[in-house]
């Protein structure tokens, strides 16, 4: 049966984004301004570079590991053979780990929440990828300039991971009515939020982040070469299924 877009269908999609939120919005906005102190950057900044991409790789599993549940709770999703379920989560898990951390992000002092606390890019200058974190730090500019409502965020995020462009689908057909029914739902929040003038921008949201994910599993790749042993006996086991 084919899925048109319906209420219930965009009400589900923004009770599974809230309930696999690991933070709620009030829970983060009340820690804001909790910054690193100058020792605890310097700390961060004396790790080795597997070190810090070690303890990165474990906190992004542990926001993976959220999506994943996000996934499994869409309507849609659940409907799609499990192969296209994991192909979907390879290439759009991280994705929307972006969308999500966006959301904890400090324009007024350029701070990401990291760690219990809100962290500027130096904290991450011993990962060896300043041009992979600052690309991140600027698409979380350009999420909070478009100022989304949770439900706008969470039909966002919907429409980020059911994309039936995605390498090695077996079913496209499926998934391409999965992600209309899902487009359905967006426009139809967005035309009742009375800003249609979105749409357009997410879409180029979209592109800047299939780019920012190339550049990840470069860096990854460059990573895993150099330190070879971390990345495949340290990394948390689902990092290494879903982006290895
Ligand atoms: C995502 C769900 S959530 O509830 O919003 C949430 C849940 C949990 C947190 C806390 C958290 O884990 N923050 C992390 N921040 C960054 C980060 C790092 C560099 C710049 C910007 C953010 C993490 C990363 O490891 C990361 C993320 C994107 C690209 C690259 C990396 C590093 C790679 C090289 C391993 S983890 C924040 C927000």
């Amino acid at each position: 049966r084919t899925l048109f877009f319906s209420d219930e269908l965009c009400a589900s999609i923004v009770r599974s984004h809230r309930e696999t939120s690991q933070y709620r919005l009030e829970e983060l906005q009340a820690l804001t301004w909790k910054v690193f102190s100058r020792e605890e950057i310097q700390a961060y900044q004396s790790k080795t570079v597997d070190e810090m991409w070690q303890h990165c790789a474990v906190r992004l599993t542990d926001a993976v590991q959220y999506v994943v549940e996000f996934a499994k709770h869409i309507p849609g999703f659940r409907m799609l053979s499990q192969n296209d379920q994991i192909a979907l989560l390879k290439t759009g898990s991280m994705e929307v780990v972006l969308v999500r951390m966006s959301r904890f992000f400090n324009t007024e002092n350029n701070t990401v929440f990291f760690d219990g606390k809100f962290a500027g890019t130096e904290v991450f200058k011993s990962l060896a990828c300043g041009d992979l974190i600052s690309a991140v730090f600027d698409f979380a500019h350009g999420m909070c300039a478009l100022k989304l409502t949770e439900q706008q965020l969470a039909l966002f995020s919907a429409l980020v991971l059911i994309n039936a462009d995605r390498p090695s689908l077996e079913d496209r057909g499926r998934v391409q009515r999965v992600q209309r029914s899902v487009e359905l739902g967006l426009n139809h929040i967005l035309h009742r939020d009375n800003q249609d003038s979105l749409m357009h921008k997410l879409y180029q949201r979209m592109a800047v982040l299939r780019s920012l994910c190339v550049l990840h599993m470069e860096k990854l790749r460059w990573f895993s070469q150099r330190y070879p042993l971390t990345a495949h006996s340290l990394f948390p086991p689902l990092y290494k299924e879903l982006f290895c």
